[in-house]
């Protein structure tokens, strides 16, 4: 990451690049505003030494005073092309940025999504991005126009009145001296304050989901007591660069106030031994008044241009995030879909989970035969989730290889493997949206008449009947913004929602742990007699569930121990026989 302010902030060409032409232009426009201010204390000049001085002509006062007008009206029109200029483009560079980081979210594995908290994401997708967008529509032209405007007018005072353009310059050196200082301070304390925003934004979306539990053990009271203190941290720091800020800008305000008196005192007396015009002392004075804005200003202006630069950088933390999982170069293909259905191999495989270096997989040798529905019996913790994220691609082996079809996963581009690989989890997301609109989530584009069908196909397979009773029927919306639905229907609903991609490979991650034991029975069997030719693996913990799979495999310290019919695993296999009483157990089930 670099490190000077501005080498971080050109980063940001990327995406400001189609703005660039109206960024500049409002640049410009502003940049003319500008220097006909300047220009109007030459035209004060030429009036005070000529006509009003010598012979007192009120023909060219009056046409000095027309020039003024026009010089203020011109003046203000260009300062509304600026902001019609810019401002639009500016909106589109920050949804562009705003559309790339949700993209390249999408593109993150698992294990990206581990390590980012939702807040900070958040709020580099929204405050950050609000703030970025407002530098670069006026903090970075204001900024440059600034600067263009002091420079010019130093040297317009300077060629006015030398002596007087001299104290000037020397009043700017602990103007330049503080705006250093100013930086680095600020800088710091810049960043800490979008940090602690996030942070609290996952205070808050963390307080919101977990609702129910901190009721439920009667802690809210201390969420409350965690969240203020981490609202006050930020109020501090706010306050800390309110207060770095104020300090800067009162001393840009005073110090050229403190330099136009010396420059009075210094004037004077040049103009009264005549070594100084009044039409100079005057010009040079009514620019003093046109450069002490700008340079009060600069303090407002480092300070959004330190922001943008804190903003920008955490931005660039998420971006520059290389997704450790990515198409392979040039992507195979899969094979034409086998009638029989498709069949997965794990040769070997190892995985280690990269935060705890443990091995959770230590050399997996297993086969799901084409159409078959194989169960995974393991302890808890054993690994059964994380050898099924090994499929899709949600995570890599760390060793060994995944085969579809004969093809390795990491050989396909992951649009297509995930397209014949549907996953339903325990703990299942429904976004907020109807319930067709969720089951259909993974199909692609269909006449309306068989996406009627797919969609009563699949809620019919999933046992999720139910939804047609909802109030709205199956365009009620559910998810998080919408209707609550129990666990076991949101478990159905999901099921349905990767029945209805209709699958080479169907993933159940113990997808039916909510519902009892009849309606598992009845969806699984369900299942087996719509799935014909779609290979399935499932998570299993019910003596039910496993019994209905036309194999077993049995995950036990990281390998595969055994692989049978569930009655040849119950007759020779102890670890299994163990795993199941205590899963019965558990579901308070005797075993079969
Ligand atoms: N993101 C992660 N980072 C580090 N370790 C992890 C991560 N996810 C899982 N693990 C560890 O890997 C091991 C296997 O976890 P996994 O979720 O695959 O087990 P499981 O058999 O599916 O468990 P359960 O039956 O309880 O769902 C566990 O020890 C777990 O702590």
């Amino acid at each position: 990451m670099p490190t000077s302010t501005t080498a971080v902030l050109l980063r940001l060409v990327r995406w400001a690049r189609p703005a660039l032409p109206r960024i500049v232009l409002g640049g410009l426009t502003a940049l003319g505003a500008s220097l006909l201010a300047l220009a109007v204390p030459q035209v004060l000049a030429h009036v005070v030494d000529g006509p009003l001085l010598t012979d007192g002509s009120r023909g060219a006062v009056v046409v000095a005073a027309g020039l003024v007008l026009v010089l203020g009206l011109l003046e203000a029109f260009l300062v509304w092309c600026r902001r019609a200029l810019i401002v639009t483009p500016g909106t589109f560079v920050e949804l562009d940025m705003r559309s790339d980081l949700f993209r390249h979210l999408l593109d993150q594995p698992a294990e990206f999504h581990d390590r980012w908290s939702g807040g900070q994401l958040l709020s580099r997708s929204m405050s950050d991005l609000g703030t970025i967008r407002r530098w670069t529509v006026f903090g970075l032209v204001i900024m440059c126009v600034s600067a263009t405007t002091v420079v010019v007018g130093v040297v317009l005072m300077l060629w006015t009145a030398p002596a007087l353009g001299a104290v000037y310059l020397v009043g700017a050196v602990p103007m330049i001296w503080l705006g250093f200082r100013f930086r680095e301070d600020y800088k710091v304390v810049a960043r800490r304050a979008r940090e602690q925003a996030g942070d609290l934004a996952t205070a808050v979306e963390e307080s919101v989901h977990g609702i129910r539990v901190l009721k439920a053990f009667g802690r809210g009271d201390d969420a409350l007591d965690e969240f203020v203190r981490q609202a006050d941290e930020l109020r501090e720091t706010e306050l800390h660069k309110a207060r770095t800020q104020s300090r800067v800008t009162l001393a840009l305000g005073a110090i050229p106030e403190a330099v136009l008196a010396v420059s009075l005192a210094v004037g004077v007396s040049l103009a009264a031994a005549g070594r100084l015009s009044v039409g100079a002392l005057v010009a040079y004075f009514a620019t003093a008044a046109v450069v002490n804005a700008p340079v009060e200003r600069l303090g407002q202006l480092l300070a959004m241009t330190l922001d943008a630069r804190a903003a920008t950088e955490r931005y660039l933390e998420v971006m520059d995030t290389v997704p450790s999982l990515t198409d392979p170069a040039e992507p195979v293909h899969l094979p034409p879909r086998p009638e029989a259905g498709s069949r997965v191999e794990l040769r070997d495989v190892r995985f280690t989970h990269p935060r705890s270096g443990r091995e959770t997989l230590a050399g997996i040798d297993l086969e799901l035969r084409a159409g078959e529905t194989t169960a995974l019996v393991g302890l808890t913790g054993s690994g059964k989730t994380t050898l099924l994220q090994l499929v899709p691609r949600f995570v890599d082996v760390t060793a060994g290889a995944v085969l579809l079809d004969g093809v390795d996963v990491r050989d396909l581009s992951r649009g297509e493997l995930r397209r014949a690989v549907a996953v339903a989890f325990e703990d299942p997301v429904l976004f907020s949206a109807s319930v067709r609109e969720n089951v259909l989530l993974g199909v692609d584009d269909l006449p309306p008449v068989e996406a009627d069908e797919l969609l009563r196909r699949s809620l019919d397979v999933a046992r999720a009947g139910f939804a047609r009773t909802l109030p709205d029927g199956l365009d009620t919306v559910i998810g998080e913004e919408g209707l609550s639905l129990s666990g076991g229907q949101r478990q159905r609903i999901a099921l349905a929602r990767a029945i209805a991609v209709r699958p080479r490979v169907l993933l159940l991650d113990d997808p039916l742990s909510a519902l009892d034991v009849a309606t598992e029975a009845d969806v699984t069997a369900r299942l087996r007699a719509e799935l014909v030719g779609t290979t399935t693996l499932v998570v299993a913990h019910r003596p039910s569930t496993v019994a209905l799979a036309d194999r077993v495999a049995v995950l036990e310290d990281g390998r595969i121990t055994g692989v049978g019919t569930h009655a040849e695993l119950m007759a020779h296999h102890p670890h299994y026989r163990h795993v199941l009483t205590a899963s019965a157990a558990s579901h308070q089930l005797v075993t079969p």
